[in-house]
């Protein structure tokens, strides 16, 4: 059977779904690009319709689509042919008449393809561009500062329920697929805000049912989960390292689907040093999941799978029994979906950016992540209190690092613990709390890096210049330190967790 996100792909803007102010301003963009001749950024979650809005676009305006993406082969200066190409076929043709789009899809991935000469390169392109050109992007930050200046913004929120639901209806019309309306109302909840996701679970259970019912939903969700609990049990607490492997094979999920689940969940049984190379682990599967981003080479996907699943095994120290209630990746790695949720995130990771002089993408990818967990439901207090001085965070930051409840008695007063700590920290000396105190007591723990980071190392400069993906957040300034990130130049961010134990 055909996929239904294919066949039912916008071909005009107006059938953009729910997404009306932004889809109005890039139609005002591509009117009035003459005028201003300035490329535009679209930006998002994933699944809510920025390519096809615009291949939409291109199709209203009745202009050919050229697209390329960050791991296109064809480099910079193909776009630049393209891009620059507008002069001479403005001279053949007349007017408009020469015009296209070009579609930069992954926008966000390009420093990690060395050839497009790194973000710098495609910047310069963007900047100096004969023809209009959408970048679409997930993640905004992950862009440098420069080709965020260049450009003009228009933010793709997660699209609503509400306007998920009609676009499932329909699709159940023309497919003649009987429906309660409450099944298509629990499908649009449970993908939250991404209507590639509900059109594909749509489709999913669709295939099973003659007459869509909220029990298919439900019994359909709890299929694609049921496997996966098995599996953490046998991951965390039973098998060895080689079992751990042989497990997933049978678990549905993709590998960065599965390490969230896995990083979710680990901390739950182990603690300590356990965890911390856990987290080693599930760091390089991570790095490698991105290589498979910046190259789409599926190949890699094993050497995240190899990480998340071995690495993860292998680092369980001692017996682990008992029963554990394992839940689905509802709180970390679905954080970033709502704007609120990636504001707060992008205020906290530009904060502790600064003060351990790194970059944002590399604390939201890697520290974020690991101050988490680690303090996971303040279950840790005094490394929650430490945190929350050593950074400065609020109430509603600390509950939004430790998932616990904002009003919760625990969190003020570890706001109000932190701010005690602040006060004699200014006494004595500041700097650096939190990761002081916690590489001192790692230290002591023995060493924790598992040795994969130390391999990496001794990559090819090819590789190296593709783990410099996370490194180049543009958040910095310009110049020298872009450079480095786009170079062939290992960069310090790289080291990332493993710094710290
Ligand atoms: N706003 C929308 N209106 C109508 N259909 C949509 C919308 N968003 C997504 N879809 C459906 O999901 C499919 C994928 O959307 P699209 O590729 O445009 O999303 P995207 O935001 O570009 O995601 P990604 O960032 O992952 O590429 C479309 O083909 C369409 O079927």
């Amino acid at each position: 059977m055909t996929d239904w996100t294919e066949t039912y792909r916008p071909t005009t803007l107006s059938e953009v779904r729910g997404n009306n102010k932004a889809r109005d301003k890039l139609e005002e963009w591509a009117k009035s690009w003459d005028d201003h001749r300035k490329s535009v950024i679209v930006h998002g979650s994933p699944g809510v319709g920025k390519t096809s809005a615009a291949h939409a676009l291109a199709s209203d305006m009745g202009w050919p689509v050229m697209e390329l993406n960050a791991s296109d082969s064809r480099g910079a200066d193909v776009i630049e042919k393209i891009a620059g190409e507008a002069a001479k076929s403005g001279t053949l043709t007349a007017g408009e008449a020469g015009r296209r789009l070009v579609i930069l899809d992954e926008a966000d991935n390009f420093h990690g393809n060395a050839d497009y000469g790194g973000s710098r390169e495609v910047t310069r392109v963007v900047k100096d561009a004969n023809q209009p050109i959408v970048l679409v992007a997930n993640e905004f930050y992950d862009m440098s500062n420069s080709l965020r200046n260049a450009c003009e913004t228009i933010e793709f929120r997660d699209v609503s329920k509400r306007s998920i639901v009609p676009v499932l209806r329909d699709i159940c019309r023309r497919e003649g697929v009987e429906f309660e309306e409450e099944a298509l109302e629990k499908i649009a909840e449970s993908t939250s805000g991404d209507l590639r996701s509900a059109v594909n679970d749509l489709q999913a259970v669709a295939e099973e049912a003659e007459r869509l019912t909220v029990e298919d939903v439900v019994t359909s969700e709890r299929d694609t989960t049921e496997g996966i609990f098995d599996f953490l049990d046998e991951l965390i607490k039973e098998k060895d390292a080689e079992g751990a492997l042989r497990a997933s094979y049978d678990v549905d999920e993709t590998p960065d689907k599965l390490l969230n689940w896995i990083e979710d969940n680990v901390p739950k049984d182990y603690e300590g040093a356990e965890l911390a190379d856990a987290y080693g682990f599930l760091s390089n599967a991570d790095r490698w999941l991105g290589r498979v981003r910046a190259t789409q080479d599926y190949s890699y996907w094993r050497y995240a799978t190899d990480n998340m699943t071995a690495g993860v095994a292998a680092s369980r120290r001692g017996d682990k029994g008992g029963w554990t209630r394992y839940g689905p990746p509802s709180y970390w790695s679905k954080l970033g979906r709502t704007k609120g949720t990636r504001n707060t995130r992008d205020s906290i990771a530009e904060r502790i950016a600064e003060r351990e002089g790194t970059s944002v993408a590399t604390v939201r990818r890697e520290i974020l992540p690991f101050l988490s967990a680690m303090t996971h439901h303040c279950n840790n207090r005094d490394l929650t209190v430490r945190m929350a001085a050593a950074y400065d965070l609020d109430e509603s930051e600390v509950s939004f690092v430790t998932g616990s409840g904002k009003d919760t008695n625990k969190v003020e007063s570890i706001v109000e613990d932190a701010a005690e700590l602040k006060a004699e920290a200014a006494v004595e000396h500041s700097g650096n709390a939190f990761f002081e105190a916690e590489r001192s007591s790692a230290d002591s723990e023995g060493p924790a890096v598992d040795g994969k980071s130390e391999e990496e190392s001794d990559e090819s400069d090819e590789q190296q210049a593709l783990t410099a993906t996370g490194a180049d957040d543009g958040s910095g300034t310009e110049s020298a330190s872009d450079d480095a990130a786009e170079t062939d130049e290992p960069d310090d961010d790289q080291s990332g967790l493993s710094d710290f134990f």
